[in-house]
């Protein structure tokens, strides 16, 4: 029989778009709560617990009642909250991490899946850390902007709902200040990085895409000092790759402008190295869609791999 799934959550912005993921296969059943007992712990718990894999579009708090409330050995977890991403015990949904994280995925009942930051920021600094390009130590800043659906629904309603108290036509603007944004412990942590780097976000008002940005001087560089080698380290670590592809030196080259939403709708992520061996600079970039390979594309693959099922399945 096909396994059943159950999407925790499936009213908020992420859960919707996992469902819509989800709703045509017919490799896997969906199960769902009566929504007027969405928030009942009880009617929760019983759904949790007859599943054989559950995704937890919540809250942190409610993700983590959620798991405390599993009791069943066998159901698989794949949680979308910040809560668990850290966590030892816990895989790190990013299948292109390493070449062993997929197995890894595949193996766990706990999965995390990542930020939508964090995806971006992780895809452009673990490959150089891994070549040896990157110093471990080296003190780095990820630049990033994200379209306001990042934000769940209640930012949503900021930038689309004229009734609500924060409406707000603001074009752009920078927010966590503090440089204490709950995605930098994950982007740490995955990326390999020994220093905590800066990590500098933005909205936009436009609803969903991202581009999350790594500057460095090549000079700071343990090895690859030069942006063909920068390039070769990515086209090394995701050749082969279905959902995360490196722009050619070329194609970057040929780019007077980058839209953040260029894949929208996907689960893809693609790297552009932008800059100048001259000037001794690279900027370097990740597309990606915050819904879709920054959240319910993620999960999707995630669930996929944890399942057995096709990994490209429903995306
Ligand atoms: N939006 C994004 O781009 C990304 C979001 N995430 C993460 O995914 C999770 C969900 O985010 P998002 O979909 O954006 O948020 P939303 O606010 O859009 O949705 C959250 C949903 O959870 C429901 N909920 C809240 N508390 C409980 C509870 N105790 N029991 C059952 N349901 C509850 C909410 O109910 P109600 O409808 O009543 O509010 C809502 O439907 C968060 O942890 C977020 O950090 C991860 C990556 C990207
Ligand atoms: C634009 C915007 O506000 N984005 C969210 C991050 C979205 C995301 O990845 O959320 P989780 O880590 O909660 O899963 C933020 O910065 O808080």
């Amino acid at each position: 029989m096909a396994p059943k799934v159950f999407i925790d959550g499936e009213a908020g912005t992420t859960g919707l778009q996992i469902r819509e993921r989800l709703i045509g296969r017919t490799d896997l059943q969906l199960i769902s709560i009566d929504p007027d007992k969405r928030k009942d712990s009880a009617a929760r718990a019983e759904m949790l617990n007859s599943a054989d894999a559950v995704i937890l579009c919540l809250p942190d708090e409610a993700s983590k009642e959620a798991v405390s409330l599993i009791e069943n050995p066998s159901v698989k977890v794949i949680d979308a909250s910040t809560a668990f991403r850290t966590a030892e015990d816990w895989a790190y949904g990013f299948a292109e991490l390493d070449r062993r994280q997929r197995s890894r995925i595949a193996a766990a009942t706990r999965i995390s899946n990542p930020g939508c930051y964090a995806t971006g920021a992780i895809a452009l600094a673990r490959p150089l850390v891994s070549a040896g390009i990157l110093p471990a130590d080296l003190p780095v800043s990820f630049n990033a902007v994200s379209g306001y659906t990042g934000g769940g629904k209640a930012m949503i309603a900021e930038f689309e709902d004229e009734t609500a108290a924060n409406f707000t036509k603001v074009p752009y603007r920078i927010y966590a200040m503090g440089l204490s944004h709950k995605h930098v412990p994950e982007i740490q942590k995955h990326s390999g990085l020994l220093t905590r780097p800066i990590f500098t976000p933005a909205v936009g008002r436009y609803a969903q895409g991202m581009l999350v940005e790594l500057p460095l001087h090549l000079a700071t560089l343990d090895d690859g000092r030069s942006l063909g080698e920068i390039h070769a380290a990515f086209a090394a670590h995701y050749k082969g790759e279905r959902f995360v592809q490196v722009a050619s030196l070329d194609e970057a080259k040929g780019l007077t402008t980058l839209d953040p939403e260029g894949l929208n709708g996907t689960n893809r992520l693609k790297i552009f190295v932008f800059g100048s061996d001259t000037s001794g600079q690279a900027r370097l970039v990740a597309l990606l869609d915050n819904l879709g390979k920054g959240a319910s594309g993620a999960a999707v693959q995630n669930l996929n791999l944890a399942l057995g099922l096709q990994e490209a399945a429903g995306l």
